[in-house]
């Protein structure tokens, strides 16, 4: 069975295809779009790719598809990606502009491309339904609960490989496959042992969260992909009572405040420079304050975050940075990470900076809470869940 993944970043398109023959999937191609702003295009592009480079001979080869699809209110967890799905999406559209039209897009795309593919949707969200209870509300009054104003959490496909991988790399096989089968069985008991992880997604979209034994115990971001740390070019967490001021003091309409708060915000807004991490470093390198602004900005908020779920989990084996930005600027870890060698976690600076790519583990030998870099691999997660999703329903 072969199953292409599609993930359409708030910046990227990224896909994968697999051979799923044995138990782990096999990866036949990884390919990926940086600075995308039209989907459709770079899908097309993509299929063709794969036929030019011989992995298949048609896109009809392909068994089934699988989406990282982001909100959907309560229509959570793996599905179909068909009209139930699609409604949800766009029903959602206005919370999370920058990703759910895209992956609406997709999978419309794809039903044409590939009638006779099956189509599954693994909703970010479906990672936080465990979280307790208290995590997943906000202190709104029961209706707006009841209306979706809740924290649902994201990332869920890259922060749960966070921790089936870092369970692997500590050697608790028991507990990986546990989390391995978490969409499967819930959570169990196998392999529990207070492993506590605290990850960093951070790229286009970023956000912390707390595991123990792989079962989220909070997110930075809630209702929507729009909370939390400084995104791109979208807000981060913000003051409720911002949208009435700017409705008043600033003479904007909703429409407006909401182009603003989800386009011109984040470390875009914050710079005046670039929505692109590496942009703004190097403006903030030639002396741009607002740019190096929006690097503390980013890089604190990142370690009030951390430092919340430091203590939320009463201590962490691991704390694992990850995706386009956690990987690759080694600064923004050590700005994150310095000074906390009171709360046992020592980053080993050569370690740190060495270049090196891949998996790979940075805090010192003395350090009580292992640091690692684990390069993203959500597509994996959604792989899986695509075959199992295929087979179930054969
Ligand atoms: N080599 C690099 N060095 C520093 N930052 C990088 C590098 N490559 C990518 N990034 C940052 O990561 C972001 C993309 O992260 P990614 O996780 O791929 O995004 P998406 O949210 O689109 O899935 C870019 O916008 C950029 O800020
Ligand atoms: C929330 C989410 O999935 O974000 P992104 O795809 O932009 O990383
Ligand atoms: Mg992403």
């Amino acid at each position: 069975m072969l199953v292409f993944v599609a993930n359409l970043g708030s910046t990227s398109f990224k896909y994968s295809l697999f051979s799923m023959k044995g138990e782990a999937p096999e990866l036949l191609a990884r390919d990926g779009y940086e600075r995308v702003t039209d989907h459709a295009e770079v899908i097309a592009d993509s299929l063709e790719k794969l036929k030019a480079d011989g992995v298949i001979q048609s896109a009809d080869d392909i068994q089934g598809v699988g989406f990282k699809t982001v909100l959907g209110g309560e229509v959570t967890g793996c599905i179909a990606a068909d009209d139930v799905c699609l409604k949800a999406l766009e029903d959602n559209s206005d919370l999370a502009p920058a990703h759910n039209p895209p992956y609406a897009a997709g999978i419309r795309g794809f039903q044409q491309k590939l009638p006779n593919a099956t189509l599954v949707a693994l909703f970010e969200t479906a990672f936080y339904q465990w979280m307790p209870a208290r995590r997943r509300r906000y202190a709104v009054p029961e209706e707006w609960a009841e209306a979706g104003v809740k924290r649902y959490g994201f990332h869920g496909a890259s922060h749960k490989f966070i921790a089936e991988r870092s369970a692997e790399l500590a050697g608790y096989d028991d507990l990986a496959d546990s989390i391995r089968s978490l969409y499967v069985n819930g959570p169990s008991e196998k392999g529990a042992r207070n492993f506590r992880v605290i990850s960093c997604h951070l790229g286009g979209s970023s956000s912390v969260t707390a595991m123990r034994d792989g079962i989220a115990q909070g997110s930075s971001m809630g209702m929507s992909p729009q909370s939390g740390l400084p995104q791109n070019n979208r807000v981060g967490d913000l003051d409720s009572m911002a949208i009435p001021l700017a409705t008043k003091r600033l003479g904007l309409s909703m429409e407006e405040i909401e182009r603003v708060l989800t386009k011109e915000s984040g470390l875009l807004g914050l710079s005046g420079v670039s929505n692109d991490i590496r942009d703004i470093r190097e403006a903030a390198e030639q002396g741009n304050d607002r740019a190096q602004l929006a690097r503390e900005f980013l890089a604190g908020s990142v370690r009030d975050w951390v430092g919340t779920y430091f203590f939320t989990l009463g201590g962490a084996e691991r704390i694992v940075f990850t995706a386009g930005i956690g990987e690759n600027d080694a600064a923004l870890r050590a700005e994150v990470l310095t000074g906390l060698e009171d709360l046992g976690i020592v980053l080993d600076p050569i370690k740190n900076e060495s270049g090196e790519r891949g998996e790979r583990k940075i805090s010192a030998d003395n350090s009580k809470t292992e640091v690692w870099v684990i390069p993203a691999n959500e597509e994996w997660v959604v792989a899986r869940e695509t075959r199992r999703f295929i087979e179930n329903n054969q």
